[in-house]
């Protein structure tokens, strides 16, 4: 078979590329690979990879159906027969085993002697916090992605843009029922955010934190646990302080806490803590707005105060298969904002009037990264920690 023939790139057009990818792009070298024992590895993992990619989207709708039909719910109680799955979820006996058969074969589940059981994985899944409402809310941005061509040239206009409208101040932000809603799917997914951030971020000798969009201060109820003796301010829009006020009071830190209602579009940030941490707030905004916020941030905190900025971060120059996949993509269509490199944000904040810039890579990246940065000693002499 000739390369033209395979309908491969022809060699003349090959142009200048590095040699392995010159090989990438010839069929006779994938059919070579296939053939030769010690390349085949190659040909298998690279094709494995690419099939990953390939049927990612069915893979996730499998999941959701998974989920919907509360199939890994039923087994988190215990193994059953598949009949016990297709009953209750009102699917035809053959149609559950496929389902079934994809949920195995993602790794969630697993059958035994004609008895369907939980993998670690299918338990972990139902175990990290807010993970399985992300996936149901994943139609949205599903149905915005249906034709990405018109996505990407940004001739569609998203679904997603108008989900959070909490988020962005706009007309949701004055309903209180609807911002209880999102700040609850939020709030569940905050839980391994706060945990990874408190890991990357030492707050022993900050005296007081204000979280800015601090939501319904899942983060500031994690720090206030973990540091006893902290003072702690949370600001946000005044539809998300109702659930604020109940958290802290549940966590019996309504003494600890104080709770600033406002924007930080139009009001000044409260003054008076020694750290500012902005949880997965960044994104959601434009340039222009993370300038004037970082900047109030800055004037806001007292010479040596320190800012930390956590939240899923591009990967840059190196991208991230998950940040700058599913962040990015997910920030797009929402339209406010976009998924940042920890390089961008630490160039934003030194604009701003930050130094002692410090990224700090997670972990877990899909979960969050920090920066974090503190006010000069010499940029306000009348101020003093
Ligand atoms: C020790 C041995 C040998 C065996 C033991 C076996 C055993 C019991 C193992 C346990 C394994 C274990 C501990 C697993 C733990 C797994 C964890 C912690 C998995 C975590 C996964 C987290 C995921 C997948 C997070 C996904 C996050 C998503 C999708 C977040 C989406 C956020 C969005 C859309 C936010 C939007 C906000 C906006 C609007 C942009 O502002
Ligand atoms: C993506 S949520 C993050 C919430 C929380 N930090 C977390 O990680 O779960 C963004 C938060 O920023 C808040 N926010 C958005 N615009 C705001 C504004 N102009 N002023 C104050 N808070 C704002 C939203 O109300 C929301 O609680």
């Amino acid at each position: 078979m000739s390369d033209a023939a395979a309908g491969a790139v022809p060699p003349a057009r090959r142009g200048r590329q590095p040699w392995a990818v010159r090989l990438g792009l010839s069929p006779r070298f994938h059919a070579f690979c296939a053939r030769v024992p010690g390349l085949r590895h190659i040909a298998r993992s690279e094709g494995a990879a690419l099939f990953d990619i390939v049927q990612g989207f069915v893979q996730s709708q499998a999941l959701l159906a998974l989920v919907e039909l509360r199939v890994l719910h039923r087994l988190a109680e215990g193994p059953v027969p598949l009949s016990a799955l297709a009953g209750p979820a009102g699917v035809p006996a053959e149609r559950m085993a496929i389902l079934c058969k994809a949920g195995a074969g993602l790794g969630l589940m697993a059958c035994r002697r004609g008895m369907w059981r939980l993998t670690v994985r299918g338990a972990a899944f139902l175990t990290v916090p807010g993970l399985e409402a992300m996936v149901r809310h994943h139609p949205v941005l599903y149905r915005d992605l249906a034709d990405p061509v018109a996505f990407f040239r940004g001739e569609t206009q998203p679904e997603l843009a108008g989900f959070w409208p909490y988020v962005f101040g706009a007309g949701g932000a004055a309903d209180p029922e609807l911002a209880a809603r999102y700040s609850a799917l939020m709030a569940d997914s905050q839980g391994l955010v706060a945990a990874d951030t408190l890991r990357m971020v030492d707050l022993r000798g900050v005296r007081h934190l204000m979280d800015v969009g601090g939501g319904t201060g899942a983060f500031l109820a994690a720090a206030g646990t973990a540091h006893p003796a902290l003072r702690m301010t949370l600001f946000d829009l005044p539809a998300v302080v109702p659930a604020a006020t109940a958290r802290f009071a549940a966590a019996g830190m309504a003494g600890r806490v104080e709770i600033v209602a406002g924007s930080f579009r139009d009001d000044p940030l409260p003054r008076g803590a020694d750290a500012v941490s902005l949880v997965r707030v960044l994104y959601d905004h434009s340039d222009a707005t993370v300038a004037a916020l970082l900047r109030a941030v800055h004037d806001a905190l007292p010479a040596g105060g320190r800012i930390v900025v956590s939240e899923p971060m591009s990967g840059g120059d190196s991208p991230d298969p998950a940040t700058d996949v599913y962040f990015s993509v997910y920030t797009l269509a929402m339209q406010t904002g976009r998924t940042r490199s920890g390089a961008e944000i630490a160039r934003m904040l030194v604009q701003a009037g930050f130094s002692d810039v410090k990224t700090i890579a997670g972990f877990r990246p899909y979960v969050t990264s920090v920066v974090t940065a503190a006010r000069s000693f010499n940029t306000d002499p009348q101020k003093s920690v």
